[in-house]
């Protein structure tokens, strides 16, 4: 797959003076001030082809916004190196804003006292889109996100979630071939969230669009991404597909049983298995390791020692999968993806 995205060795690093409060500080400040730097972004590489769906995952801090907002073109890089669609973002800016979209969660596009209409207008006329490429998108994307009845009142008096679906279409008229998106269902209900992922699913599906996405909802990268960048720290810590990304910690699998008699004093932990969760005497969740016995065997081997009247059997939550990688750190999780 040619790469869209080219990154080497990007390096972001803030420097920031420190100033104590109170007047005696601020005095003092102006003689000699502490320097902060941080590393926000460390050495990080990777590569993105056309047409895939990259999670970007990390904790509060980690440099995921940095990260996006450099290959916006938002943000200079301290060194390093980014390509995107044959441009430098922060350089090429003219050339580049026509070929890439963003939505940010935290931050509007559309102007808060007039209807998104008149800011959909306004792109048109900054990105020269033609009047009939700009009705027939307008018409798709409104459609497709059911907004038809919200885009002529003004921006103030919509919804978040609204507002969020009228962000995608403000950052998609101009018909973008990669979508940034920083944390785009950020409060929003699960409905919204639906709406959202399906629309950006098709997107992919129908125009190969690439997507970048940061999120601290591990459901978006569930329902989305193809493969997961994570960073730590400033660095990249993991960058593998979602499957590996579960290999991590063992080929497991979560398999909820609803009893008929009580399991109370059943002691269900063996080599394999691991009771995660007992919702009662009836109820419980167990962590099965696949890897040792099949799925088939385990529900076999349960269902000849006691009557249940309900299964369901679920891959591991991904919130555990990323918190063992944040806490392990780099060095663990390097040898053990190279392991997979
Ligand atoms: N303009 C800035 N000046 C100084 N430090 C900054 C600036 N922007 C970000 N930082 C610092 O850089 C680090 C990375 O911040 P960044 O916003 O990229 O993290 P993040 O992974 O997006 O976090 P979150 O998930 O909380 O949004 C943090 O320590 C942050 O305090």
């Amino acid at each position: 797959m040619t790469p869209v995205i080219d990154v080497k060795h990007l390096t972001k690093t803030y420097t920031t003076y420190k100033r104590g409060s109170g007047m005696g500080q601020t005095v003092k400040s102006f003689f000699h001030r502490e320097k902060v730097v941080v590393h926000a972004v460390n050495d990080i590489n990777f590569s993105i082809g056309q047409g895939e769906i990259c999670g970007i995952l990390g904790p509060n801090g980690a440099g995921k916004s940095t990260a996006i907002k450099m290959l916006c073109g938002a943000l200079y890089p301290t060194s390093g190196d980014i390509r995107v669609l044959d441009c430098s973002p922060a350089k090429d800016r003219r050339r580049y804003v026509g070929k890439i979209g963003a939505v940010f969660g935290q931050k509007s596009q559309l102007i808060w006292d007039i209807p998104p209409m008149d800011s959909f207008h306004m792109n048109k006329a900054i990105y020269g889109i033609a009047a009939r490429d700009f009705s027939n998108r307008l018409e798709e994307l409104t459609e497709l996100l059911d907004i038809r009845h919200v885009i002529e009142k003004p921006t103030r008096v919509l919804s978040l979630g609204e507002r969020m679906k009228c962000e995608f279409v403000m950052a998609m008229l101009h018909q973008p071939e990669i979508l940034f998106l920083d944390e785009p269902t950020i409060g929003l209900d699960v409905i919204a969230k639906v709406k959202i992922r399906e629309f950006v699913r098709q997107m992919n599906r129908k125009k190969n669009m690439t997507c970048i996405l940061t999120t601290h909802d591990l459901e978006d990268v569930e329902e989305l991404a193809h493969r997961v960048i994570v960073i730590n720290h400033g660095e990249k810590v993991f960058d593998d597909s979602l499957r590996r990304l579960r290999l991590f910690l063992g080929d497991k699998k979560r398999v909820s049983f609803t009893f008929v008699e009580s399991v109370r004093d059943t002691v269900f932990d063996n080599a394999h298995t691991t009771v995660v969760e007992r919702l009662s005497d009836f109820q419980l969740t167990l962590e099965v390791d696949t890897a040792q016995i099949s799925i088939s065997d385990f529900i076999e081997d349960i269902s000849r020692k006691h009557r249940f009247s309900d299964i369901s059997v679920k891959e591991l939550p991904m919130q555990q999968v990323i918190m063992n990688i944040y806490e392990n750190g780099e060095k663990n999780i390097d040898s053990t993806s190279a392991a997979l």
